[in-house]
């Protein structure tokens, strides 16, 4: 079998032609999406993807400031930049890109934002309401993932998804929002053991490791649907997946690339959050 790719960039493209519609009717009511994005630091990998974010904001008409610190920001000063921020009414958004340096505790921070601004959906309580199965703002890439698998008509239901990797931005949350949709779920990380016997029985595999290649045809059921979220940069500067794309492309049903794949649903997710956001503010 030889896959179809699905591009997350033309269907993060198509979804924000009508996002900049929706930002259009919004703004002759007055209202102008907002979101401020914070950057500690001056990680080549984190600069490129905030600069993503800005050129999609800027696409979209979603009004998008950038705060750099340097990474000898104190904990207590992001602190109270992030309780500025919650109290300025004109900002419906709040990122604060991860890593964090090591001297700031990631969760502290995470859980000092208003989770009405959560736009990142990493907030307990947004995790929490996604859980239970409430209306939140999910997590970005989860959330780029489920849209994705939806545009091809792809069944979730009483599907086995395996998701390589339990990180909380990417792996637990997505397994819990393909679970909402009644999928049979299973986790495997660095302490799963023949983690191909788990590999090798997926209907939906979902990589989110961070290391080029770690998933070769022989992982793969024949006619799968296989997500691969890693980004790795190779030292000729290329990006490249965790999967062994050329490979799993003659074994897959639908294979994602990397790049042009989930990354770009993540920003566009990341928009969709900071508009609902913004409307809710308002009550619109
Ligand atoms: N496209 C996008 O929008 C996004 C892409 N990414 C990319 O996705 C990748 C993963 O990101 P993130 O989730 O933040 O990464 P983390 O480093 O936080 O998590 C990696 C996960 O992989 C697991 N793992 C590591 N080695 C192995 C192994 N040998 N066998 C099985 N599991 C293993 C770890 O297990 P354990 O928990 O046991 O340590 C951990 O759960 C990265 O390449 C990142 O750049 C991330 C976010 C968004
Ligand atoms: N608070 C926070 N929220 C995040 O959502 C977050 C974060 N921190 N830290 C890092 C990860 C990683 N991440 C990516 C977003 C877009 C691409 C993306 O657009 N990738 C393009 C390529 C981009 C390029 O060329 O550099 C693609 O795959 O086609 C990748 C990775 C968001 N993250």
């Amino acid at each position: 079998m030889v896959a179809e790719i699905i591009y997350g960039k033309e269907l993060a493209a198509d979804l924000r032609q009508g996002m900049k519609k929706e930002v259009e009717k919004l703004a002759d009511k007055g209202v102008i999406p907002a979101l401020t994005v914070v950057l500690i630091g001056d990680d080549p990998a984190s600069q490129s993807y905030v600069k993503g974010k800005q050129r999609a904001s800027e696409e979209v008409g979603v009004r998008s400031r950038l705060i750099e610190l340097p990474s000898s920001t104190s904990q207590e000063e992001l602190l109270q930049l992030i309780s500025e921020l919650n109290n300025d009414v004109e900002v419906h958004g709040i990122l604060v890109q991860l890593p964090l340096p090591d001297h700031i505790e990631e969760q502290a921070v995470i859980e000092a934002i208003n989770p009405e601004k959560d736009v990142d959906g990493f907030h307990p309580i947004n995790i929490g309401r996604m859980l239970t199965g409430k209306d939140t703002f999910f997590p970005c890439t989860p959330y780029g993932i489920l849209t994705m698998l939806q545009s091809k008509n792809i069944q979730i239901e009483g599907k086995h998804v395996v998701i390589v990797g339990r990180s909380n931005i990417v792996g637990k949350p997505v397994g819990q929002l393909l679970l909402n949709e009644n999928a049979t779920v299973t986790y495997c990380h660095s302490r799963t053991k023949n983690m191909n016997e788990f590999t090798k029985n997926a209907d939906i595999l979902i990589v989110a490791v961070g290391k080029a290649h770690f998933i070769q045809a022989d992982d793969i059921k024949d006619g799968a649907v296989v997500v691969d979220v890693g980004v790795n940069r190779m030292d000729n500067g290329k990006l490249t997946g965790d999967v062994d794309f050329d490979s799993a492309l003659e074994k897959a049903s639908y294979i994602t690339p990397v790049p042009r794949g989930v990354g770009p649903m993540t920003i566009t997710m990341l928009l969709h959050n900071t508009i609902k956001s913004a409307k809710q503010h308002h009550q619109l």
